[in-house]
């Protein structure tokens, strides 16, 4: 996917030449929005300091304001990047322990690290594990080079971001689900021929721990990368340090970096992390069957995970307007987060699976799965239904009826903007009732893992503390943005996600 940004203009369907298409006709962006700047070097490093990079660059919500107290700002900064740098990856390598040494027991594990201390039970982890492994180098790479391939060739509607706080707008190729398509279909071909040698691509399951090692390597040589490209060549005026190098390797310093055209991104978040995921789901998968043959609770797991895919690169630009690309800059939480969490964690399920068999049965099996499918359906037609109503200025149906909606007016780059915020359907229930959905799902592609073991729920519950956490940065985002405008929101739909509750 192909990402230049380029300098802002009205986000007006005049604007939607060609093959172009506006993922919202109206445009959105961050908070404090001031100036327009042109693609370049104006705001490197010298001129973009802690406070401006804080209430312009749109971090704010994830970072303390920058009249925080000192130790406010020192914990924030300095302490819980340097904690949450030294703590994840270790966190997602005992995930994987637990799961293969460990029979799926936290208790387990527990006993190891009573008897052998917190150094000599991380030494236990670690020992044997080759964290530079050649296969695993050569797997990465083989599969990254692939995946680049796809997104510079395959083709796709171009599609323009939200405007930046800096005044940019990216643009993108829109060939998410092509490139997924393509991937998985690659993979099963790919599987039936290795067959014919005798091999197969569970190899990937028998030396995971070497993978998850090798990929928290690489995401460090990308991360020191990205640092210095941010500081020194950034690819736009979204970018800059906070003078802090601790907060600016954990968090970033460029937006919208992009590396001969390509976004670093959409690469990291969408080719790597989101296509990963699937893929070491169906390994997994063909694992399990090679162990137990055909395994129910495994199936189903895996049915649903895949379909949840598939939406979500259907969905793929509805994604490029979230906080994750809108906020979030391309630092280590996002990097590690895509390249070693997603697959260490998000895929720790289907992990678990491969050695605790459950056989449902036909009854259980149907039932879990229609109450995924539903969650499923739920969770995108509430995406869905707030890209219609602004993609068609509210002239549409929700729920049959002519939805009610919040023109909120807003500055960004110098330029009165209009957001249409929805209050009716899904969005007149909660502020963010979809995520509702989304954690049932991820409890029911658990559930047939059965309740022996706490481990397969470890997505579930980092899920829960990330959407409820969400729930406030995106709450802080927006009522900087739209300030009455979202005040009148909150009145009208007082709840966060489930209404009457929280
Ligand atoms: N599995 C996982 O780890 C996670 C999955 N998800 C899923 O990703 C999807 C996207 O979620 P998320 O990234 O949180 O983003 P959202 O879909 O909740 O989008 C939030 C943005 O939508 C706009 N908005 C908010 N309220 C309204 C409204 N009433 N009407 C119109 N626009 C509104 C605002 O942006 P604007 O500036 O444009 O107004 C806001 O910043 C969901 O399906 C969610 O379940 C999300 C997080 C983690
Ligand atoms: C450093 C770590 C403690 C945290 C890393 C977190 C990231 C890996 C994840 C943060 C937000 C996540 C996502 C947001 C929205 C999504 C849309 C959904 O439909 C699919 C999943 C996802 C892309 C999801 C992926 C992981 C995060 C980027």
């Amino acid at each position: 996917m192909e990402t230049p940004t380029r300098p802002a203009r009205p986000m007006t369907a005049s604007v939607a030449r060609g093959r172009t298409r506006h993922v919202q006709q109206n445009g959105s962006g961050e908070g404090n929005y001031s100036n327009v700047s042109k693609i370049g070097h104006r705001n490197g490093v010298h001129e973009n300091g802690a406070k401006d990079m804080l209430q312009n660059g749109g971090s704010r919500t994830h970072a303390a304001p920058s009249d925080d107290s000192f130790l406010v700002r020192l914990f924030t900064r300095t302490v819980a990047p340097l904690f949450l740098m030294a703590t994840c990856p270790n966190a997602v390598m005992l995930l994987w322990y637990t799961a293969v040494r460990c029979d799926g027991s936290f208790e387990k594990l527990w006993s190891m690290f009573s008897a052998e201390g917190i150094v000599g039970g991380l030494m236990e982890v670690w020992k044997g594990i080759d964290i530079v492994s050649p296969l695993a180098v050569g797997v990465i790479l083989i599969y990254m080079a692939w995946a680049l391939l796809l997104m510079v060739l395959l083709p796709g509607p171009r599609v323009e971001g939200p405007v930046t706080a800096r005044g940019n707008v990216p643009v993108y190729t829109d060939n998410g689900f092509l490139c997924y398509v393509v991937t998985i279909v690659a993979f099963v071909v790919l599987t039936f021929g290795l067959k014919q040698y005798g091999m197969s691509p569970t190899i990937v399951y028998d030396h995971f721990g070497e993978f998850l090692g090798t990929l928290t390597v690489f995401s460090h040589v990308l991360c020191i990368a990205l640092h210095l490209k941010g500081l020194f060549y950034p690819s736009s005026s979204d970018s800059g340090t906070t003078g802090n190098l601790i907060f600016d390797y954990y968090w970033g310093t460029e937006l919208y970096p992009r590396v001969f055209g390509i976004d670093v991104k959409v690469f990291t978040n969408c080719r790597f992390g989101m296509t990963v995921w699937p893929l070491l789901v169906l390994i997994f998968a063909l694992k399990s069957y090679e162990i137990s043959g055909f395994v129910d609770s495994m199936w189903v797991s895996v049915a649903l995970q895949m379909i949840y895919f598939t939406k979500f690169f259907w969905w793929e630009s509805g994604y490029m307007r979230t906080i994750d690309i809108m906020l979030d800059r391309a630092g280590f939480y996002i990097c590690w987060g895509c390249l070693v969490f997603i697959p260490g964690l998000y895929a720790s399920v289907s992990l678990y699976h491969v050695n605790h068999p459950v056989q449902l049965g036909p009854t259980l099996s149907l039932a879990i799965l229609s109450a995924g499918i539903t969650a499923i359906v739920v969770n995108y037609l509430a995406d869905k239904q707030k890209q219609d109503v602004r993609r068609t200025n509210a002239q549409c149906l929700v729920w049959g009826r002519r939805p009610e909606v919040i023109h909120a007016t807003y500055t960004v780059a110098s330029e009165r903007r209009t957001s249409l915020l929805l209050v009716s359907g899904y969005w007149g229930l909660a502020r963010h009732f979809h995520y509702l959905p989304e954690l049932l799902l991820a409890y029911l592609w658990t559930s047939p893992a059965w309740f022996t073991h706490v481990m397969p729920y470890s997505y579930l519950i980092f899920l829960t503390v990330l959407l409820v956490h969400r729930t406030f940065r995106d709450d802080e985002k927006c009522s900087e943005k739209y300030t009455i405008y979202w005040q009148e929101y909150c009145n009208k739909v007082p709840y966060k996600i489930i209404p009457g509750v929280f």
